[in-house]
């Protein structure tokens, strides 16, 4: 379970990126975050894995209060919790599986993931991954000969073969076409039902959003304005959610 209690980010240029956070979210979530850019949805999304550190409140997983982790115990914390992002921080010049198998051992040197200094575990580990978004017929191909939808899959499936409890995705769908980021959402969707991970995705899509997740969190201003189930989510709210703060 991810619970914040009053949590606040405010980063150093004064800029108040989170402001008095409360919610838990429950192991096997399906939740959608939604705001105007600059609302404070990345911001969100980065505290849980800790590429942002909160300001004040607290920040409790699993019952540890994570901002108190450092070195070793906050590497082992980041791979409980996967981190997809818009871009989706692949290799390019290397084939498929060497970029997955490539986070089963972080602290690989780049010439070792070149020469493929695997075991038999990771390469399996990989392969299973790939087949969970439908990649395995694209294990051995160069990774830049993929499309951008294939790419995100397999930056999905680089991040599943950590077998993180977390799947945070910022934005993960936003370059892709209608077509391929249903693909894509599919997968996130399959993963969630089939392997109870909980899912957190920052998407621009309303409609997107509001189709695949069953909770939706709304942010303004780095306020939580909407928490609740899709079927919640009325004119109103998007209006709310989608509406200047006065203080702008
Ligand atoms: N490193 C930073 N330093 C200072 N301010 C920042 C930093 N990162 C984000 N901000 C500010 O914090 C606020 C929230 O930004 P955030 O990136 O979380 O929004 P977002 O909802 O994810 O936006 P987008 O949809 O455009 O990605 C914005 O005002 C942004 O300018």
């Amino acid at each position: 379970m991810i619970k914040f209690e009053h949590v606040s980010k405010t980063y150093p240029n004064g800029v108040k990126g989170l402001q008095d956070i409360n919610l838990e979210i429950q192991d096997g979530e399906f939740i959608g975050i939604i705001g105007m850019s600059g609302a404070g949805k990345s911001t969100f999304i980065r505290t849980i894995n800790r590429l942002n550190d909160i300001t004040e409140g607290q920040l409790v997983v699993d019952g540890i209060e994570i901002s108190s982790l450092k070195g070793k115990a906050l590497r082992r914390y980041r791979r409980k919790v996967g981190m997809i992002f818009q871009s989706y921080n692949l290799v390019p010049r290397i084939s498929v599986i060497k970029n997955v198998m490539s986070s089963l051992v972080p602290d690989m040197s780049f010439g070792r993931v070149l020469f493929g200094a695997f075991s038999k575990e990771d390469k399996i580990k990989a392969l299973e991954s790939l087949d969970r978004v439908s990649m395995l017929d694209k294990a051995f191909i160069r990774t830049d000969q993929l499309s951008g939808g294939q790419q995100q899959r397999v930056s999905l499936a680089r991040t599943l073969a950590q077998n993180p409890k977390v799947l945070l995705a910022d934005e993960p769908v936003a370059a892709l076409d209608p077509v391929t980021a249903h693909e894509v959402m599919d997968d996130f969707k399959r993963i969630n039902e089939e392997l109870g991970q909980t899912v957190l995705i920052n998407i621009h899509h309303v409609d997107l959003a509001l189709e695949y997740s069953k909770r939706i969190i709304g942010i303004r201003s780095g306020k939580i304005v909407y928490d609740g189930p899709v079927a919640g989510i009325t004119q109103d709210v998007l209006d709310l959610i989608y509406s200047k703060d006065e203080a702008e």
